[in-house]
């Protein structure tokens, strides 16, 4: 339900890998839908209450007021909303079979009409888990992600909405800041501006309803992150003329900038997932997780499955490149592996 950029993006993908998709949205969008190709037919909501996955792609506020309309659906109820506390609270009152959704990809555009189907290829994915969520349901929606060229990242609602307040809603806010800041300075002081400006607020363009929405619906986090921000800028101000103290920050700053994520990998379709059966014991997560990373293998993805109180399996999603060769690192550990999907 919304086929707008992300949701068009959604069935694009999903079409692409085979599925049917039927879209719900306002008539003019369902029309641009079909013309796009991203969905095979429009339907109510009401129709795709018997689907076998309904993916919830309309604006937080909207997604959040349509959940209990969908108590009762035996479907798999996913969404692509930009905060998910509130969202999977409501989806679990409502007794939804759902995992909430967030895809690290998009752009300032909307509607259909700049829909692609790569819009998530090699982007990380955030998936919302809960203690209610069924496994099964959680591997199906993961699987799903994956077919859409995406690479799923599990993490907590709460923590999820704090790293969007930082990550995602305050570069936003601040988009809008400097627009505002250099418009006042005179009539065409922007029309004067360059790469690193336009660089800054290229995001100054986005859906100004939807990110009002956003703000709104995470007002706690980006209060929190947005305190923190003016302190470090009241800092600043107050050091500007201090050189070795702003060199220090700007290679600190450097430092940060150099571990930025971005696209994970290139292609869809190349990662695998390998499970390691491990005795509980306090350390043997980090023995495995430090053994990829002091060999520079890359774990996209990373779950426990417990068989009893004694016995679990860590199962890493690698790229399938690097499994041969974190198979032999286990072996030499003594650790056993056995490649899972
Ligand atoms: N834009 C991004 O970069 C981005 C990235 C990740 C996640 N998101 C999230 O994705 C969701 C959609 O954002 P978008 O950028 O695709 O917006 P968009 O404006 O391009 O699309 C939203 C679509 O939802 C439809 N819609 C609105 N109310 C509806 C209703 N009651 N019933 C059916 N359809 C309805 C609209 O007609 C529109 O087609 C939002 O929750 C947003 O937070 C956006
Ligand atoms: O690239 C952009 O223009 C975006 O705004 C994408 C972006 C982001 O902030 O990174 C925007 C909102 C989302 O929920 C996820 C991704």
């Amino acid at each position: 339900m919304g086929v707008g950029l992300i949701g068009g993006s959604v069935g694009l993908a999903a079409r692409e890998s085979g599925w049917t998709v039927a879209g719900v949205d306002r008539p003019g969008q369902l029309e641009a839908a079909l013309r796009a190709g991203a969905i095979d037919q429009p339907a109510t909501l009401e129709e795709v209450r018997g689907s076998d996955v309904v993916v919830l792609a309309a604006p937080i506020s909207t997604v959040k007021e349509t959940l209990p309309d969908l108590a009762g659906s035996h479907a798999l109820i996913t969404d692509v909303a930009s905060t998910k506390t509130a969202i999977v609270a409501a989806a679990e009152r409502a007794g939804l079979r759902f995992v909430g959704g967030h895809p690290m990809a998009g752009s300032q555009l909307s509607g259909v009409a700049n829909a692609r189907a790569d819009l998530f290829r090699g982007a990380r994915y955030f998936l919302t888990p809960t203690d209610a969520t069924d496994p099964e349901d959680y591997r199906e929606v993961q699987s799903f992600v994956r077919e859409l060229g995406a690479v799923p990242t599990a993490v907590e609602p709460e923590k999820h909405d704090l790293l969007m307040a930082a990550l995602s809603h305050l570069p936003h806010m601040m988009a809008a800041a400097l627009l505002e800041v250099a418009s006042n300075i005179s009539p065409e002081a922007l029309s004067f501006a360059g790469p690193a400006f336009r660089d800054l607020t290229r995001v100054g363009a986005s859906n100004p309803e939807l990110w009002s929405d956003i703000l709104s619906e995470n007002a706690q986090a980006v209060g929190e992150v947005l305190g923190e921000f003016v302190r470090t800028m009241e800092d600043l101000g107050g050091e500007v003329e201090d050189r070795e103290r702003i060199t220090a920050r700007f290679v600190e700053a450097r430092r940060a900038y150099d571990s930025l994520g971005g696209i994970l990998v290139e292609k869809s379709g190349t990662n695998v997932d390998l499970a390691i059966p491990v005795r509980n014991r306090p350390g043997v997560f980090a023995e495995v997780t430090t053994l990829m990373g002091s060999n520079s293998i890359n774990i996209l993805d990373l779950y426990v499955r417990h068989s009893n109180t004694e016995r679990a399996a860590l199962v890493l999603t690698l790229d399938s490149d690097a499994v041969k060769l974190a198979r032999e690192l286990l072996s030499t550990a003594g650790f056993a592996s056995e490649v899972v999907g």
